[in-house]
């Protein structure tokens, strides 16, 4: 019998000189279902993309230039995972439409690649509706150039959601008088703390506080390593997932 061997998923990089793109880089040459066609970074033409044949982008650049990246790859017929931060919600809409125009392509852009990030927000956003108030406080290494993290800015939005939906009154706080950025900002009605650090990766803590009592919901990145499991998932499924997918917990079955 002669055994029918599927091609492998044709994978292109964005930032592959970066701290993140370096390690996409190993992970998916490491990959016997996934081959590297294309490693490109800041300079590099995008046409390369289109020449290079690649089925999946990975983009793993800068905010500045995501967009542009991802826009490039919907319109040439590519599915995208994006790792990169910077997408508010006006870029969001614009990604939307130009994917209503491009119905099977797919496009997920996750905050966090690291499962137990994914899996920590998840739980803290349907805890955060039993407790009075919350507050966020992430933690990375001082070369990153965005605050606060789109990881805390995803679990703000998720955690707001889950409040808003059981009417959970506002985080109780007296503060009349502050110094600037004193109570971190306000993403969503949930203050978020960011605090860069030598010798951190990515980590963050959720604090829930009710009478007497506080839950913290605590993820830690010690290496980007812990990124790749998730990656990879992304670069695996994103071709079943045509539209917009925001977080990776749209790609598991978490059954929250
Ligand atoms: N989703 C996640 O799990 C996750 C994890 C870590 C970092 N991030 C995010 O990923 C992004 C990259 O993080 P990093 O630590 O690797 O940063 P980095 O600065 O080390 O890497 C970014 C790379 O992109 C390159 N670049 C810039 N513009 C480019 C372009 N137009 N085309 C190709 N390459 C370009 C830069 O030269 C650089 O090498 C950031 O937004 C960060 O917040 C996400
Ligand atoms: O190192 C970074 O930069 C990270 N960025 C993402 C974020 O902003 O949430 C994910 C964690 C690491």
């Amino acid at each position: 019998m002669i055994e029918q061997l599927s091609a492998p998923t044709r994978v292109a990089v964005l930032g592959a000189s970066g701290r993140m793109g370096a390690e996409a880089v190993k992970a998916v040459e490491a990959a016997s279902d996934l081959m590297l066609v294309a490693a490109l970074g800041r300079g590099d033409s995008l046409d390369q993309l289109a020449t290079s044949g690649a089925d999946i982008v990975v983009d793993l650049t800068v905010p500045e230039s995501t967009e542009a990246n991802v826009r490039y790859a919907v319109e040439h017929g590519m599915h995208a995972v994006v790792g990169t931060t910077g997408w508010d919600s006006t870029r969001i809409a614009a990604l939307e439409a130009l994917l209503a125009a491009h119905p099977e392509t797919g496009v997920l852009i996750a905050p966090n690649f690291a499962l137990g990030s994914v899996l920590a927000s998840a739980f803290a956003a349907k805890a955060s509706k039993y407790f009075e108030s919350v507050e966020i406080i992430e933690l990375h290494h001082p070369e990153k150039v965005d605050a606060p993290s789109g990881t805390a800015v995803r679990t703000a939005q998720l955690i707001a959601a889950e409040r808003k939906a059981a009417d959970v009154p506002p985080s109780p706080d007296a503060t009349t008088s502050e110094l600037a950025g004193a109570r971190g900002c306000d993403v969503e009605g949930v203050r978020v703390h960011s605090v860069r650090l030598r010798g951190l990766v990515a980590h963050q803590e959720v604090l829930l506080g009710g009478p007497g009592e506080q839950l913290t919901f605590r993820h830690d990145s010690f290496d980007r390593a812990s990124f790749m499991p998730g990656v990879l998932l992304g670069v695996r499924n994103v071709a079943a997932h045509p539209g917009l997918t925001v977080g990776l917990d749209g790609y598991l079955d978490l059954g929250l």
